[in-house]
């Protein structure tokens, strides 16, 4: 059984998806302090929240259990990523649910805003009929300055064609046939704020955006541009705004969004050219609706480990792309379980090279399992696919991956080198067709090995009768044997065996093998 915890108020309908599921408890508790949710938190697998709840680092470290944190909407900046990836927990959003709707809100506010709107009304229930006081400007032939031109950014993009607007827009991922695509005009950032007559931002809140907009900006806007805010507060500077404001430079401001909210008796609010609303861009039905069973669906899919998609804290990968490494994770572990048994200390350094078919696909997913196998053989920490990069840098871990064009003999190989203080073992794997995941060489040696249940490798001088004093040993023990492979550089020389037991071999068994003369080593590999 699996406890949910929600606590931001989300549409019932949209999380029937939860309700729904025999597995899963669900607890709706809004409005909880930071001291209480962190002492609740223990009990859940996930907590599902708005942009209310804010998920520090001490409640995500108090969140034994905590599997997965749900976002429904876009941003998560009300989520402590670092402290959630430290820990291994997965945070997923629903990117695609409210676009619309938060795309429709700045149009609706870049409309207010224009003409006067909510100034207007209140005149008028004020008991005024007052037309001259709120001349308005038409957006026709104006030019709209977009800065992030992302999934809100776009869709605004469209409307304002429809408007008859010309669309400049600045986003350093925006490519040139996209731009053309959309029927927009790609510049720099500078270059927009200098075209505008109306000024939108669209992009998360991040170091790098934080205070984007700020006086030095201001000043190269066109006098009387106007400003509409329906993104994340802080990319505009407030203090800033206000200034510009009260300047004349800027002729008004529509926003949605603050630096801290609730934003009830911020200073922005008492001037004329200000309208704004408390954070409603995502507050339609629809929107909730889409948001709560996106979110709902995805944090079911990860307690129940079925594939799920918009991971925040984890490299977005294309479903198709997914769909062509899924068959490699088992692989990748098992291979990362075997190096770390076979050098049995910390690596200082490990290199991984993917060659054939996955020189071209996005490999980060195999990597962060290779890296999961290998760590989870030696921390105690909980080590994920989430975490296992980060858990690397943390044990001073160097990983490095290259990537080869094509092998002679496989259609995708993947060979992983591990370098400890005292040993360096190279081991490669493929998946072949019918067979599933093979081990295919072992340092120099050839061998075809299903990396799985109990492996006993056995290093040795290639001599007549060896192979039968291990066998009997073995025997002796009640230990089946239910394959073994041989591989030797030259007759005579150095050589291995590898073999898969039923059982996991006792000490004394092992003891007894090592003490075979012409016997170098011989270490179990559990995996
Ligand atoms: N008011 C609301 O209720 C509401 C609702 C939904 C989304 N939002 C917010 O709207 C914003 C956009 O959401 P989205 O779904 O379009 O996100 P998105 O990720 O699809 O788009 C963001 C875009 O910003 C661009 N960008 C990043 N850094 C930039 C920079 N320094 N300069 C210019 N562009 C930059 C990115 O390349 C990307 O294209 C987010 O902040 C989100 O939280 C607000
Ligand atoms: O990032 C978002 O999705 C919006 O800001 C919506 O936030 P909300 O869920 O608190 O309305």
């Amino acid at each position: 059984m699996f406890n949910v915890l929600i606590s931001d108020p989300l549409n019932e309908e949209g999380i029937e998806p939860l309700l729904k599921a025999k597995d899963i408890r669900v607890h709706i508790e809004t409005g909880l302090k930071p001291e209480a949710l962190q002492s609740v938190i223990p009990d859940y697998h996930a907590l599902l929240v708005r942009s209310q709840t804010q998920v520090s680092a001490n409640i995500i470290n108090a969140g034994s259990k905590l599997k997965v944190i749900g976002r429904a909407g876009v941003g998560v900046d009300n989520i402590d990523l670092k402290a959630a990836t430290q820990k291994g927990i997965m945070v997923l959003n629903a990117p695609e649910g409210n676009t619309i709707s938060a795309a429709e809100h700045t149009f609706a506010m870049m409309m207010a805003l224009s003409r006067n709107i909510p100034q207007a009304y209140k005149s008028l229930v004020g008991g005024e009929w007052n037309r001259k006081a709120f001349q308005g400007a038409e957006l026709n032939r104006k030019v709209i300055g977009i800065i992030g031109l992302g999934r809100i950014g776009a869709e605004v993009a469209k409307r304002a064609k429809a408007f008859n607007m010309k669309v400049v827009a600045y986003d350093p991922f925006l490519t040139k046939e996209r731009a053309e695509k959309l029927g927009i005009e790609k510049a720099e950032l500078d270059m927009v704020l200098a075209a505008a007559d109306f000024i939108t931002v669209h992009t998360p809140l991040t170091q790098e955006t934080k205070h984007l907009i700020n006086s030095e900006k201001f000043n190269m806007m066109k006098d009387g541009v106007r400003i509409i805010n329906c993104a994340r507060g802080g990319i505009i500077d407030e203090d800033d705004l206000y200034h510009a404001i009260k300047d004349g430079k800027v002729a008004g401001a529509a926003l949605d969004v603050f630096e801290k909210e609730p934003a009830t008796g911020h200073p922005l609010l008492t001037l004329p050219q200000v309208i704004a609303t408390p954070h409603l861009g995502a507050s339609t039905v629809e929107a909730q609706k889409n948001v709560a069973v996106d979110v709902s669906e995805g944090i079911l899919k990860v307690l129940h480990d079925q594939p799920f998609r918009n991971i925040v804290n984890y490299p977005p990968i294309p479903s198709e792309m997914m769909k062509k490494l899924t068959p490699y994770f088992g692989l990748c572990e098992k291979m990362g379980e075997m190096a770390i048994q076979l050098v049995k200390e910390k690596p200082d350094e490990i290199t991984i090279t993917y060659s054939g078919e996955l020189m071209d696909l996005e490999t980060t997913p195999l990597t962060r399992s290779i890296l999961k196998g290998i760590l989870s053989y030696y921390l105690s920490a909980k080590v994920n696919f989430i975490n296992a990069a980060f858990m690397a840098k943390e044990h001073d871990i160097a990983y490095t991956v290259e990537k080869k064009p094509y092998h002679q003999s496989f259609t995708s190989l993947i060979t992983l080198h591990v370098k400890t203080g005292n040993h360096e073992r190279v081991i490669a794997g493929t998946l072949i067709e019918g067979y599933g995941p093979r081990i295919i060489r072992i340092g120099e040696y050839h061998i075809d090995v299903s990396p799985e249940g109990h492996l006993l490798f056995v290093h040795h001088h290639d001599l007549p009768g060896l192979i039968g004093k291990v066998g009997s040993i073995l025997g002796e023990h009640g230990v089946n044997i239910a394959t073994m492979q041989v591989g030797r550089k030259t007759a005579g020389g150095q050589a291995i065996m590898m073999l898969s037991v039923d059982k996991k071999i006792e000490k004394d068994v092992m003891e007894r093998l090592e003490n075979i003369e012409d016997i170098m080593s011989v270490q179990e590999i559990d995996l």
